[in-house]
């Protein structure tokens, strides 16, 4: 560091310290100069320096305060150091605090001289100038009725004031209705005005913000997603996400934490995360878009028993999870997949996908480097039915998580090792079993047991699946006691009473919209979105050395 170019170097006072403030290309940094007993001469620079690095600097702006002014209009009056330095520039920066949560911190430095306070000012927003990946002009949409209903009362207290600090010009629409957000996506918004569209809701409300800039990106560029082996169109625009949901398992999974504040320093501080995304067809036809969950038979009803009760907000969830456990339905059905490559590791390979992934950043430079004679080599094998592999069986679960779905009720989520942005998803397969085996299932996905290793799942790490509900071959009440070593909780007899098992479908859960198709064709397009985000850092960042 001590080789680097300083931009600008000023001894300033910071809290009645005088400090030696110093702004790198990268990194600010200010260290305490103290008073020396030993040197009778002057001041020795003191061990403890701070820095910040300057693409993590919010905005620097004058500072007004009280002390300032009266300091100025009675010059006479000065009898502290920091009066004596009337002039002064506050910098707003991210802070890391705890479990990947950011805060907005403020560091005041005061100076003698009104020149030397205007040239820092100057000189530090020339920097934040040239980092050319910060949004300047972002399209807010607000869901009003989302998770507790607070989606308003959290941007305008929590984010609003981020942005307005950084200089961001915001177009601000509470929705009216479901759908809202994603029809004038679709149509109306003039997306060339905007760097970026942010969310606040839950994975619902994401859902929409997804389909309306995709859709809209693919009808502009002439792509008919009803061709499921179209090469869709990114999104140049980003996505910033805003929690404010009952799950918030996309914002959760790709910073670690479902805090306001941080999303909002990610969408100023200009992250970048790639995202891939799941199309969904029935029969040829376009259905939906998915980034997280794809979940059949348990969480697709959970879903549907969970809409009857939205008044009770984040704990339908937990209601319905609880009687859907209770009624321990189970699903006949054919899977079929196409394996991954083998460079993409396996769902249980404990590489967990963090911030500048290495599989996510092959998968793209490969995607890059791919020929056009490889690619249809490909196409052809896909076509055929060569590489699929094709399961029959009976299933409490079939979940498709394009990423590991981590959320608060779930910190290590559905699929703990999978890749926000490798191309693939894990399928993981959860077959009849009793009460109890399935709730030793659930429970270690709370825990740091591995929740795949049971006789009844099986995960693949796949890019491509078709599901065909029910299975006329095998026989339709099979004894559920096949497995005599894992007794069932108890019989719940009443609840199973309607329930036949030869004809019962289930539905899809579409990262929490239900599908009205079951059988379902399904694709992963390799990094189809960018988020404003970094996927989840491996250690709160030490700091950087002067
Ligand atoms: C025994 C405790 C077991 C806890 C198991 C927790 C597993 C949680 C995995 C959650 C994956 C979530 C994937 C994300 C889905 C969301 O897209 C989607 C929409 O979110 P939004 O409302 O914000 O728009 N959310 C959902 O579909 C909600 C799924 C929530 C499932 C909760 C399940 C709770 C299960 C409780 C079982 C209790 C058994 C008790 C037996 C005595
Ligand atoms: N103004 C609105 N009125 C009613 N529903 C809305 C409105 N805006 C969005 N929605 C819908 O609300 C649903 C849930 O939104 P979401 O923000 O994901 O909350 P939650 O996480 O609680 O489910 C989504 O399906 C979305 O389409
Ligand atoms: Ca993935």
């Amino acid at each position: 560091m001590e080789n680097q170019d300083k931009i600008i170097c000023s001894e300033l006072f910071q809290k009645q310290r005088k400090v030696e403030v110093v702004l790198y290309p990268a990194v600010l940094a200010w260290k305490e100069i103290e008073k020396s007993s030993k040197r009778s001469s002057g001041t020795s620079e003191s061990e403890h320096s701070q820095t910040v690095k300057v693409c993590e600097i919010v905005a620097v702006h004058k500072t007004e305060d009280e002390a300032d002014a009266q300091a100025r209009s009675h010059p006479k009056k000065i009898n502290q150091p920091s009066q004596q330095y009337p002039y002064a520039f506050t910098v707003s920066y991210v802070r890391r605090t705890r479990q990947h949560l950011w805060c907005c911190a403020d560091v005041t430095f005061h100076c003698a001289d009104q020149q030397i306070c205007e040239q820092w000012i100057q000189v530090a927003n020339e920097q934040l100038s040239l980092l050319t990946n910060r949004p300047k002009n972002l399209l807010v949409y607000i869901n009003p009725y989302g998770g507790k209903r607070r989606g308003e009362r959290i941007y305008e207290q929590k984010v609003a004031p981020v942005f307005r600090r950084a200089g961001i010009f915001t177009d601000v629409i509470v929705t009216e209705r479901a759908n809202h957000a994603r029809d004038h996506l679709k149509t109306e918004a003039n997306l060339d005005d905007y760097d970026g569209v942010v969310c606040v809701g839950g994975d619902g409300m994401f859902s929409e913000i997804l389909h309306g800039l995709v859709t809209r990106i693919q009808t502009d560029h002439g792509v008919d997603q009803n061709q499921p082996d179209a090469e869709l169109v990114p999104c140049s625009l980003r996505i910033g996400i805003i929690p404010a949901g009952s799950t918030d398992c996309i914002c959760f999974a790709t910073q670690g934490t479902n805090d306001p504040v941080t999303s909002a320093l990610h969408i100023v501080v200009g992250d970048s995360q790639p995202m891939d995304v799941c199309s969904v067809h029935h029969n040829g036809v376009f259905l939906k878009y998915s980034v997280s969950l794809l979940g059949y038979g348990f969480y697709g009803d959970v879903l549907t028993d969970s809409e009857r009760n939205r008044w009770l907000g984040p704990a339908r969830y937990d209601l319905s999870g609880f009687k859907t456990f209770l009624s321990h339905n189970y699903y006949g059905g054919t899977v079929s997949f196409l394996p991954a490559d083998d460079n993409v590791g396996h769902p249980r390979d404990k590489l967990q996908c963090r911030s500048g992934c290495r599989i996510c950043q092959h998968k793209h430079s490969s995607k890059d480097e791919h020929d056009e004679a490889s690619e249809e080599k490909e196409k052809a094998a896909e076509d055929s039915d060569r590489g699929w592999s094709v399961i029959h069986g009976k299933f409490i679960a079939i979940n498709s998580a394009s990423m590991s779905c981590a959320c608060p009720r779930s910190p290590k989520g559905l699929s703990p090792f999978a890749h926000l942005a490798d191309g693939t998803t894990d399928l993981i397969l959860v077959r009849k079993c009793s009460r109890l085996d399935f709730f030793r299932h659930l429970l270690r996905h709370t825990n740091n047991d591995d929740q795949f290793d049971h006789w009844f799942v099986e995960v693949h790490r796949v890019r491509k699946f078709r599901f065909q509900p029910g299975h006329p071959d095998l026989a339709p009440l099979e004894d559920a006691s096949e497995h005599p070593e894992s007794p069932d909780l108890s019989p719940i007899s009443s609840l199973q009473e309607t329930y036949d098992d030869r004809t019962a479908e289930s539905s899809w859960n579409c990262d929490g919209e239900i599908l009205h198709h079951t059988a379902i064709q399904v694709s992963v397009q390799c990094q189809l979105i960018r988020l404003f985000a970094r996927g989840i850092e491996e250690q709160q960042d030490a700091e950087v050395a002067v």
